[in-house]
C-alpha cells in the first residue's frame, strides 16, 4: 500500500480540484484527469478485493468532444459500479495528496477488504489522443496487482470481457474475438431465417463517429460471411471524434451527420464515440429527415420479442424501461396496441437496467439510444428447453430456436451500439420490413432538448423519475401552467449528471409548439434556477 501512494505522487491531484462520479463516471477535460485515473485504478483494485472478481476500468467520454474524457468503473456482472462505492470514488478522487492514504484506508477499513487477496483489472481505452497516456495512468494505479490491458476496445465490449472473465467463460470467451464469434454466429443464425435477402436488403451505412466503433466494426466484419453489407463512414481516417457526427449529434440536432451523402431510403445508423449508443435514421424522397432513436429500437425490439414468445407459447413477461426522455408517442404505443408493460427510471443506464432484471425479459432503451435487453435465467432455461425438446411442433420450435439466437446475439452487460445493431438488422430481414415500414409503427411527437447554464444546478432537485422539479420553489408550477398553453405537451427539467448545465425537455403537437414551450421553460428556469450568462433566446 505504501508503495501505490508513494506512486500516487507521480500522478499528482491539482490542489482544489473537485470533481463527482456522476451519471456515467468521471468526464472532463482530459487535462485534469490523470490523478483521477491513477486513482480509479487504486479503487478497482479494492473493488477486485472485494468482490473477489474482474473489475473493469474504461477510460471514455463517449460522446463528449475529442478535447474531453473520463473513466467509469464496470463491476462484476458487467453493470455499472454499484452507487455505494460511487461515493468512494468521489471521495479518492477529492482528496488532497496529503489525505489521500487515509482515504484509501478508510474505504479498506468501511469494506473490511482483506488486502492480501488477488485482485484483476480490466483496462480498456477508446482511441481519443489524450487516452493513452491516461489509460496508462490507470495501470500505474492498479500497479503490480494483476491487471490486464485489453487496450483499444469499446465501452461495451469491456463490460462483456469482464461478464466472461468472472463466469470463467460461461457467458463466452473473454477476448475481443470470442465477443465476435459469439455475437456474429448469432446473427448469421438469426438471418437464417430471412428468404431472399437482396444485396440492397443487407445494405447498412455505418456512421462510426470517427472513434472506436468505426475501428471494431471493421475488425469484425469478415465474421458476418457476408450477412450484412456495411459502408462505413466517419471512420476516423479523417474526422474528428464526435464532430458533427455520432449517435449525439444525429439524436440531438435531428440530422444527418455532416458531410455524408445518403441516398433516399437508405438505411443508415450512427454510433457515439465509444460505441454503446446506437440511432437509426434515413431521409424519403422528399428529403425529410427521420429519425430511429431507442424509443424506436426498443419498440422493434419488443415487439419481435412478444411475438417470437406468442408462437412459442412460452409465459414470460416482457417490459420495456424508459426514461423521462422517452417520446410520449412511445409510450403510448408500447402501453396500449402493444400492450406491454412499460416503466420508467431515472437517467443513467444503471437505473434502467436494475428496473430491467426485474423481468423475464426486460427492454430497457434511453431515448439517446442506449440500451440492451435482459433476459433472466428463468428466461433463458425455458427457451432452451423448448429449443430442444424433440415433442414440440414446428412453429414452436422455430420461435424458440429464434429466440434462443436472439439471446446471443445481444450483450446483455450494458447496451452497444454493435449487438444492437446485428440485432435490429436481424429483426429487419427475419420480418422482411423496411427501415420505413419500422418508422411507421408510430408517429414521434415533435420535441426539443435546449441547455441552461446555471451558477449551481444542484438547486434543482427532482422526483417521480425527474419527470417533477420540488425545487427551486416555483418552478414546477411555472413548468405546468406553460404546459398547458399547447396541446399533447409535457416537459420537464433536470441538472445534467455529465455537464454542467439543466437540461431541459419539451414535446407537444407541432415542432413550433415544442420548441416554443421549451424555450419559455428555459427561461423560467433561467429565472428561478439561478441562470448566469445571457438569457435564453427563442430558437430561430
Ligand atoms: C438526455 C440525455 O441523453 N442524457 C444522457 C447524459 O446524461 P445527463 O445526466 O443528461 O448529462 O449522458 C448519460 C451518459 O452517457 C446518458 O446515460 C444520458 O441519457
Ligand atoms: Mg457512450
Amino acid at each position: 500500500q505504501d508503495e501505490v501512494l508513494k506512486q500516487s505522487a507521480l500522478h499528482p491531484k491539482p490542489a482544489g480540484l473537485c470533481l463527482q462520479y456522476g451519471t456515467a463516471g468521471f468526464r472532463t477535460n482530459a487535462k485534469q484527469l490523470d490523478h483521477i485515473m491513477f486513482r480509479m485504478g487504486m479503487l478497482a483494485t479494492l473493488r477486485s478485493k472485494k468482490t473477489q472478481a474482474t473489475i473493469g476500468v474504461m477510460v471514455t467520454a463517449s460522446h463528449n468532444p475529442e478535447e474531453d474524457n473520463g473513466v467509469k468503473l464496470v463491476d462484476p456482472m458487467g453493470e455499472m459500479l454499484t452507487p455505494a462505492w460511487e461515493d468512494y470514488a468521489t471521495q479518492l478522487a477529492n482528496a488532497e495528496q496529503d489525505d489521500l492514504a487515509r482515504a484509501v484506508k478508510e474505504v479498506i477499513q468501511k469494506e473490511a477488504i482483506d488486502m492480501s487477496r488477488e485482485a484483476n483489472v480490466f483496462v480498456g481505452k477508446d482511441t481519443r489522443s489524450s487516452s493513452p497516456a491516461l489509460s496508462q495512468a490507470v495501470i500505474d494505479g492498479v500497479s503490480a496487482l494483476g491487471g490486464h490491458n485489453y487496450g483499444l476496445v469499446t465501452t461495451p465490449q469491456l463490460h462483456y470481457m469482464v461478464w466472461c472473465q468472472n463466469t470463467k467463460g460461461k457467458y463466452g470467451e473473454a477476448t475481443v474475438e470470442g465477443y465476435y464469434r459469439k455475437h456474429c454466429q448469432a446473427y448469421v443464425q438469426l438471418t437464417k431465417n430471412a428468404s431472399n435477402r437482396t444485396d440492397d436488403q443487407k445494405h447498412l451505412c455505418v456512421d462510426g463517429a470517427n472513434g472506436i466503433g468505426a475501428l471494431k466494426v471493421r475488425e469484425m466484419e469478415h465474421h458476418l460471411q457476408k450477412g450484412l453489407q456495411i459502408s462505413l463512414f466517419n471512420d476516423g481516417s479523417k474526422g474528428k471524434l464526435n464532430h458533427q457526427c455520432g449517435a449525439d449529434f444525429v439524436k440531438v440536432q435531428q440530422k444527418p451527420p455532416a458531410d455524408i451523402e445518403i441516398n433516399p431510403g437508405e438505411r443508415c445508423c450512427s454510433f457515439d464515440g465509444d460505441a454503446d449508443r446506437i440511432v437509426y435514421y434515413y431521409t424519403d424522397s422528399d428529403g425529410r429527415f427521420h429519425l430511429l432513436d431507442g424509443d424506436k429500437i426498443a419498440t422493434l425490439i419488443s415487439t419481435f420479442l412478444k411475438e417470437l414468445l406468442t408462437q412459442a407459447g412460452l409465459d414470460l413477461n416482457i417490459a420495456v424501461v424508459q426514461t423521462a426522455y422517452a417520446n410520449g408517442s412511445s409510450t403510448l404505443y408500447l402501453e396500449n396496441t402493444m400492450k406491454v408493460i412499460v416503466k420508467c427510471t431515472k437517467t443513467g443506464v444503471k437505473h434502467l437496467h436494475h428496473e430491467a432484471q426485474k423481468f423475464d425479459i426486460g427492454v430497457y432503451f434511453e431515448a439517446n439510444g442506449h440500451g440492451t435487453v435482459l433476459f433472466s435465467q428463468a428466461a433463458v432455461e425455458k427457451i432452451q428447453q423448448l429449443a430442444e425438446d424433440a415433442n414440440s411442433d414446428d412453429t414452436k420450435k422455430r420461435a424458440a430456436l429464434l429466440l434462443q439466437s436472439t439471446v446471443n446475439v445481444i450483450n446483455q452487460t450494458v447496451g452497444d451500439a454493435i449487438s444492437d445493431m446485428l440485432l435490429i438488422e436481424a429483426i429487419l430481414a427475419v420480418r422482411g420490413m423496411t427501415v420505413q415500414q419500422w418508422d411507421a409503427m408510430y408517429t414521434d411527437l415533435p420535441n426539443r432538448q435546449l441547455k441552461v447554464k446555471v451558477s449551481d444546478r444542484r438547486v434543482i432537485d427532482t422526483t417521480d423519475a425527474e419527470r417533477r422539479a420540488v425545487s427551486p420553489a416555483g418552478l414546477q408550477d411555472a413548468i405546468d401552467s406553460l404546459v398547458k398553453k399547447y396541446r399533447q405537451a409535457r416537459s420537464f427539467v433536470r441538472p445534467s449528471g455529465t455537464e454542467d448545465v439543466v437540461r431541459v425537455y419539451a414535446e407537444a403537437e407541432t415542432q413550433e409548439s415544442a420548441d416554443a414551450l421549451a424555450h419559455e421553460v428555459s427561461l423560467a428556469v433561467y429565472r428561478l434556477a439561478g441562470g448566469v450568462g445571457d438569457e435564453p433566446k427563442p430558437l430561430q
